[in-house]
């Protein structure tokens, strides 16, 4: 199937007000899609089905599912095509009062509470221009080739769209994969960069939460060198962990409720952060900083590839692999707006006013494409 094909077919799926999703795995450089065959609304709090979860952050509300029964799924090889010489970013037109504030607020805590960390977040609301979704959707993918750029579509939901830097974990049988995600640069410095003691601090919060929170069900744990990666035009510390299931079939709930939400989202300790983010952040984030992908997906793997006088056959096994995402550096797109998500860790060190730079940053990412 070919691209244009690949994309009349989601676009009819849209038309009929029918529930999909497409999503870009640039590990192996495909683009794929689910559509599910009728408009029914499935929750899941199990996630034990095979299908496509879509979740929000706050888990005491329903994660949707798109059941592998009820959906057709397509793949093809992306052709990310070039990104267009769009113009640089309108400045965030919203007051930063507000959001310093609940910066400010969030310091005070710190000082007086348990808690290091937390990740505050604000929404920006702008009139959707009148260009089609699935056009933004491709320039986003053009602009974000080491992303999950995804649109998710719900009639009874809405419209999601993004292009996340952060994989939430993945497990391939028994291996399990995650990473640790924090501080953020502009990419435009050519010299290699000076992280402060901030930011490590903030990074290492997240690998020594992480590491933790995994121990009990896992082994053979290895935590790579912290490396600095690009998504978009922003720079991100990034460790890598993985770990070993102890069981041959690694169920889902429990990974999910021991790495969501991660201290990269919310904060640490979490309970503590959650409560305050829930209280204070003074709007809902929704499906923002929830997590989403294929999940159970029954999946042939063979051992032993390279000994030749064993029959492959006999090594070929199934195992379920699944592949989610932290939901960042997204918006929700109705017919007339767009909100766009973003949001930061803040520390006892943080500067609201470069806490704010770093959200509107962030923003940009995003309305670079859209314009
Ligand atoms: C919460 C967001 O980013 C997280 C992921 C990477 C770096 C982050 C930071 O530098 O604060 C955040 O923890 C967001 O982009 O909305």
């Amino acid at each position: 199937m070919d691209s244009n094909s690949f994309f009349e077919k989601i676009q009819e799926q849209y038309k009929a007000e029918l529930p999909f999703v497409v999503f870009s795995r640039s590990i192996n450089n495909t683009i794929k899609c689910w559509l599910q065959k009728d408009d029914e609304l499935r929750l899941t709090d199990t996630f034990s089905e095979s299908g496509y979860v879509f979740s929000p952050f706050d888990l005491n509300q329903s994660s949707v599912v798109f059941p592998a029964e009820h959906s057709e799924q397509l793949i093809i090889k992306a052709d990310f095509g070039v990104p267009s010489n769009l113009p640089e970013d309108k400045m965030a037109l919203e007051d930063s009062e507000t959001y310093m504030q609940l910066i400010e607020k969030a310091i005070h805590s710190m000082k007086t509470s348990e808690m290091t960390k937390v990740v505050l977040s604000r929404s920006e609301d702008i009139e959707r221009p009148k260009t089609s979704i699935f056009r933004l959707y491709k320039r986003l993918l053009a602009k974000y080739k080491n992303a999950m750029v995804y649109c998710w579509y719900h009639p009874k939901v809405g419209l999601w769209m993004g292009a996340t830097p952060e994989l939430l974990f993945k497990v391939e049988g028994a291996q399990l994969t995650t990473i640790s995600l924090a501080g953020t640069r502009k990419s435009d410095v050519e010299t290699s960069i000076d992280w402060t003691p901030k930011e490590l601090e903030e990074q290492q919060i997240v690998t020594d939460y992480i590491s933790e929170q995994i121990a009990s069900f896992t082994s053979s744990k290895s935590i790579s060198k912290t490396e600095t990666v690009k998504a978009g035009h922003l720079l991100h510390l990034k460790t890598r962990i993985l770990a070993r299931v102890q069981s041959n079939r690694a169920e889902l709930k429990p990974i999910i409720e021991a790495l969501h939400p991660t201290p990269a989202v919310c904060g640490f300790p979490r309970e503590l952060a959650q409560e305050f983010i829930l209280k204070n952040e003074n709007y809902k984030r929704e499906y923002y900083t929830g997590f989403l992908g294929e999940m159970n997906i029954k999946t042939r793997s063979e051992r032993n590839r390279n000994r030749r006088n064993v029959e492959n056959s006999a090594y070929a096994s199934y195992g379920l692999n699944s592949y989610l995402y932290v939901n960042l550096r997204c918006m929700k797109i109705d017919d007339n707006h767009i909100k766009i998500y973003v949001g930061g860790g803040i520390t006892e060190a943080s500067e609201p006013l470069a806490e704010w730079e770093e959200t509107v940053n962030k923003s940009q990412t995003l309305k670079s494409v859209i314009y």
